[in-house]
């Protein structure tokens, strides 16, 4: 058979692994998809110092790989929103199938890439998008398809668990451990995507829309990222038997999807609290299968590359095969998407670790207590930290509530004279308790 023609657009830290491993592998790879891969032309404003690229036809110009006639599948690694969509766009005019590792594109223009696409009758893959080298996209579209999937929870940004990782065991600083986490290729090119977890609700939007079968809605996730924990929130999270992690969680409930991003305290005892630097885990929850889990690099070169690799298979087994019945894009047929509403944050319910500093006096304890069970807030456990200070570290772990429930006793709590300062919520998801 003919060999298929690649076109990779982006040389940097994914695009040079990418080629690395398509050339690499060569043989083992075309012995799987059944026909050689070929990578006919780069499209990259630089150069990348790990690839031997002698004698592959090289330009600057991304959209000329995107039109190039002899090309049969575009690969899309330059990252962010505008040109890329518009590569993308330009290569799915042109026929092409094409493979992304960019969640920020799919996260907010999915929806219309993969309209377009149809048209076309051509793919749009993307399992490198979603916690790098794991290949959670196929195994909650294909391996878990006969399950009404009930919720996911996951750590999905590489970044963010390295940084969060590195402080916790080693008492790196911030600022240091981000710098590294750049100069190993993990990081977002705007690194706030990671921190503030803008990254994350991307990837949580791919996995809600596959997972429940709903459009891709990234405007209603919701999002809380890492830079407000401290070290004392760690220290006592752990005194009450947790760990923080930053975690993605979409819930399936009668009254919507839950879509929300934030550090989240985490049985110390449950796998995934023991997930740690660049590596991704991700809980899948279904009616059938029951519980399963996903571990793996979530960033990184090759591990990225990997799941790009695999789409480039994935497409070029397809090819041949017949057009119209391939795996939809959303795992659900594009005619049966649900219209199931995204809940508001204050409509979801969990429970919570709440940290404040109140004056030391008698009775503050009891008018904490008293705000709580006035919103008919059950108490699971509360430390009062002794200091020499006038002031005295107060923390409560709750059970399970509505947010806006927990909005109102917090502003409650707050408005006390004899409370310094606001309070620190951290929500907890009580896995494997
Ligand atoms: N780095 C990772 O671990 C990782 C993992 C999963 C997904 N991703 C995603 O993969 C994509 C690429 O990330 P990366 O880490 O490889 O970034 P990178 O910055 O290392 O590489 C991007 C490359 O694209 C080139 N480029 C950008 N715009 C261009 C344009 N208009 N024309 C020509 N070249 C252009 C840049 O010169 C650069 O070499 C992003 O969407 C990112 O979110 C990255
Ligand atoms: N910046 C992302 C890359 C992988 O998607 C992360 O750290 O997870
Ligand atoms: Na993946």
């Amino acid at each position: 058979m003919k060999p298929v023609k690649v076109g990779i657009c982006g040389l940097g830290t994914v695009g040079g692994g990418t080629y690395n491993v398509l050339k690499r592998n060569a043989e083992e790879i075309a012995r799987r998809a059944g026909r050689k891969i070929i990578v006919e032309e780069i499209g990259a404003r630089h150069t990348n110092p790990d690839c031997d690229t002698k004698g592959i036809q090289l330009t600057d110009d991304v959209f000329a790989v995107a039109k190039n006639p002899e090309i049969d599948v575009v690969v899309e690694l330059i990252g962010g929103y505008d040109v890329a969509k518009e590569l993308v766009l330009t290569a799915i005019e042109h026929g092409k199938h094409v493979v992304t590792a960019n969640k920020a594109l799919i996260a907010v223009h999915g929806n219309e890439i993969f309209e377009a696409a149809q048209k076309k009758n051509v793919m749009v893959a993307f399992e490198a998008s979603v916690a790098g080298g794991i290949p959670i996209i196929k195994a909650i579209r294909e391996g878990l398809s006969a399950n009404k999937i009930n919720w996911l929870a996951g750590i999905i940004n590489g970044t963010g668990n390295f940084i969060m990782t590195e402080m916790r065991d080693k008492g790196r600083e911030f600022s240091d451990v981000l710098a590294e986490a750049q100069a190993l290729g993990y990081a977002e090119a705007d690194p706030t995507f990671d921190v503030e977890g803008i990254d994350a609700a991307h990837k949580l939007t791919i996995l809600a829309s596959i997972a429940f079968g709903i459009p891709l809605q990234f405007d209603k996730a919701f999002t809380e990222g890492i830079s407000k924990i401290t070290r004392d929130d760690v220290q006592y999270a752990e005194e009450l038997g947790y760990r923080i992690k930053h975690l993605g969680v979409s819930r399936r409930t009668d009254k919507g999807v839950e879509l929300r991003v934030h550090p989240t305290l985490i049985p110390e005892s449950a796998l995934i609290a023991n997930v740690n630097g660049v590596m991704n885990a991700i809980l899948v929850d279904g009616d059938a299968v029951g519980q399963t889990m996903y571990y793996g690099p979530g960033a990184g070169s090759e591990p990225t590359a990997s799941a790009v690799v695999a789409d480039i298979v994935d497409v070029v087994r397809t090819l041949t095969a017949d057009r119209d019945n391939r795996v939809p894009h959303l795992a659900f047929q594009p005619s049966e998407l649900s219209d199931m509403p995204i809940l508001p944050m204050d409509q979801t319910e969990t429970a919570y670790y709440l940290r404040m500093n109140a004056q030391e006096k008698p009775g503050v304890l009891a008018m904490i207590t008293s705000i709580l069970g006035g919103e008919g807030i059950n108490i699971e456990a509360i430390i009062q930290k002794a200091t020499s200070e006038d002031q005295v570290p107060v923390i409560i772990l709750t059970q399970s509530v509505l947010e806006q429930k927990m909005n109102d006793a917090i502003a409650k709590i707050e408005a006390l004279d004899e409370i310094n300062g606001s309070v620190t919520r951290i929500r907890v998801e009580n896995f494997g308790r």
